[in-house]
């Protein structure tokens, strides 16, 4: 029974339509956006950082609208939690000649071939900038823009171990959920040869993502809120990018041993795993909920390195990105960012916030399930 199963196991294509909140703006985001108006002049590079597990759903087209058109360096953070393959990443950015690096925020090593990028760029600018190489470290929140600075200040000052102390090197907070910077730092010296300067600044948000997809991928690599989605329709998504990724089950198998499109029944299996099963069958579905996702969004080990991001999974083709791309561009373009703040404080996403499954929620996912079979 267990072999049929696997043999006639299909994915589900589509993810339920739950009335999730898409907007997450908050008003220091829209004081950091002013802010990056007002410092873009005097801006040489952009540091724009995006998380290699939503490549695509990470990607704030704001800045551009902001800071106009400036030269960027992408940096992918949190290569350590990514399956994410360069060949991809090439595709994307080789059409355009982007220059773009895949780092782990927290390496040294990593930092360092950060800063050799930048010291590049630097010695490459003609004539050189008279008060240093001003930049400006952009991204999502939560993506890690401060861990990056501290690393980048930490190797930039190395050779200079004694002029410094180390308390003095780190210089940005971080914290393991988003909106710990809320405002836009001083300008930071990150090294003296050459003379680097950076901005850290807050993580802003879209005022509202294009779809549910994209909320939800946000949500799994942590640049919203842990609980600002029902837990259970996290890992719901979890469990439909990873059958897509792998219809066999295995990125599951430590708790059943058949692929499934049934969050409910993977639910119970962990809870039966983890001895959580009440006497009557019952079961906290949230916490089993939250405890698998917590797995693939802090990495456990290395089984739980993820790729969290519909569009990167189904958009393989650079061209067709660019077209996105655009038409991302074009979508936020007609959006007044005040406007949008404001009905984002509105009771209607509070309350969807807080909405759970529904018993027709799980009626679909069952109907779906037997359809398949
Ligand atoms: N595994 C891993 N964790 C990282 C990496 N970069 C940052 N982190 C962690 O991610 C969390 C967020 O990092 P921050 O540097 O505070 O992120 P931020 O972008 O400054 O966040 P905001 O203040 O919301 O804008 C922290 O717990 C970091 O330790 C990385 O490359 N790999």
């Amino acid at each position: 029974m267990i072999n049929l199963i696997k043999m006639s196991f299909i994915p589900r294509r589509i993810f339920p339509n739950f009335n999730l909140p898409l907007s997450n703006f908050k008003g220091h985001q829209q004081k950091a956006l002013t802010k990056f108006g007002h410092l873009s002049p005097q801006i040489d590079l952009v540091l724009e950082l995006r998380d290699c597990r939503a490549p695509i759903s990470t990607i704030n087209v704001l800045f551009d609208k902001v800071l106009g058109k400036k030269d960027r360096i992408i940096i992918y953070t949190k290569k350590d939690l990514s399956v994410i393959n360069n060949d991809l990443l090439q595709k994307w950015h080789g059409i355009n000649n982007e220059k773009y690096i895949f780092v782990d925020s927290r390496s040294h090593k990593d930092a360092k071939k950060v800063i050799q990028l930048i010291s590049d760029y630097y010695y490459n600018m003609d004539p050189p900038p008279p008060l240093g190489l001003r930049s400006m470290i952009i991204g999502m929140p939560n993506i890690g823009k401060s861990t990056l600075v501290n690393s980048l200040r930490a190797v930039g000052y190395s050779n200079q171990v004694d002029s410094i102390s180390k308390k003095k090197r780190k210089v940005a907070q971080t914290g393991g959920q988003p909106g710990v910077t809320k405002t836009t730092s001083e300008v930071i010296r990150l090294s003296e040869e050459p003379d680097i300067l950076a901005y850290d600044t807050p993580g802003v948000f879209l005022p509202t993502v294009k779809d549910n997809e994209t909320m939800l991928a946000l949500s799994l690599v942590g640049c919203v809120h842990n609980s600002f989605i029902d837990p259970v329709i996290q890992a719901d998504y979890l469990l439909y990018i990873l059958n897509l990724q792998d219809p066999s089950g295995s990125k599951y198998r430590e708790y059943i041993d058949h692929p499934t499109n049934s969050i409910d029944e993977l639910l119970y299996h962990i809870a039966l795993k983890r001895n959580k099963v009440r006497a009557n069958g019952s079961f906290d579905e949230s916490g089993m909920a939250s405890h698998w996702t917590n797995l693939w969004k802090n990495g456990k080990s290395d089984r739980y390195k993820g790729l969290f991001d519909l569009q990167t999974i189904i958009e393989k083709d650079g061209k067709k990105l660019r077209v996105l791309f655009n038409a991302e561009k074009e979508r936020v373009s007609t959006m007044s960012v005040t406007e949008k703040l404001n009905s984002s404080f509105g009771k209607s996403d509070a309350v969807n916030a807080r909405r759970k499954r529904t018993a027709k929620d799980r009626e679909y996912d069952l109907r779906n399930q037997l359809f398949r079979l």
